[in-house]
């Protein structure tokens, strides 16, 4: 578990935004309560690979959450091309085959590929729909451990798998950990949900917050307070 210098990184705001110059005003508005966003597919697709490197200069990290999954091929080469951008973070699905290739991909370059086990938003109930027959906590485990065996950076999963994933991976991967609601504040679409604190209790690397922050009348002063309940 790295110890972080500044407890601001602990936190990564999630961009969700369908437009670069919205994105762009809350990144001010937020200020120097964050220092950590997250680009996904609705901001990317809209043109945000192009403020990923303008964020980096500024010294802000970006987790890039693109979630790559494909022939090996295609992921080699995909993320190959990411590399150029200045990223901290990138995330494939956690299939084999396809961290291997993020890992050829990123080469040398310091970005750190980030493996997504089950999504946050699934219950039982949903992985089941999916096919699997395993219990989330144990394809979780499976697919930490293969993560780990592989050589994949860290693990995207729920905060309630954090304990049990840490103990799988050890001290020196990353848990990254979205999922996580302010006590009070609306799941939405999330299943598997986590306050801050708890989550920093069960031994998370980094949070993932979104629209708790991106919908606030305040985003800076609900950042400030996410950090604060995790110090
Ligand atoms: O398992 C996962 C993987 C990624 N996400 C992403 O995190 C944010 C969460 O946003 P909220 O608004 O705080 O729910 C979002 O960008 C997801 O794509 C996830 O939720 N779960």
């Amino acid at each position: 578990m790295p110890d972080l210098a500044d407890p601001r990184d602990r936190l990564i705001v999630a961009l969700d935004l369908g437009d670069v110059a919205e994105a762009e005003a809350l990144v001010e508005r937020i200020g120097d309560a964050a220092t950590f966003y997250k680009i996904g597919y609705r901001l990317a697709y809209a043109g945000g690979l192009a403020l990923v490197p303008r964020l980096a200069e500024r010294g802000l990290k970006v987790f890039l959450d693109l979630k790559l999954h494909d022939i090996g091929n295609t992921v080699e080469e995909g993320v190959r091309s990411l590399t150029s951008l200045g990223a901290t973070f990138l995330t494939v699905h956690a299939y084999p085959q396809t961290m291997r290739a993020a890992l050829r991909g990123r080469g040398a370059n310091p970005l750190k590929i980030l493996a997504v086990t089950v999504l946050t938003s699934y219950d039982e109930a949903d992985a089941r729909e999916a096919g699997y027959a395993l219990p989330v906590r144990d394809l979780v485990a499976q697919r930490a451990a293969q993560a780990l065996e592989i050589g994949i950076d860290g693990i995207v999963c729920s905060a309630e798998e954090a304990a049990s994933v840490r103990s799988v991976v050890g001290p020196d991967r990353l848990i990254v950990t979205p999922g996580i609601r302010p006590s009070g504040s609306d799941f939405g679409d999330q299943k598997r949900v986590m306050t801050p604190a708890e989550a920093r209790a069960a031994g998370i690397d980094h949070v993932v917050v979104g629209r708790p922050i991106t919908g606030a009348a305040d985003p800076s002063a609900v950042a400030r307070r996410i950090v604060a309940e995790m110090a």
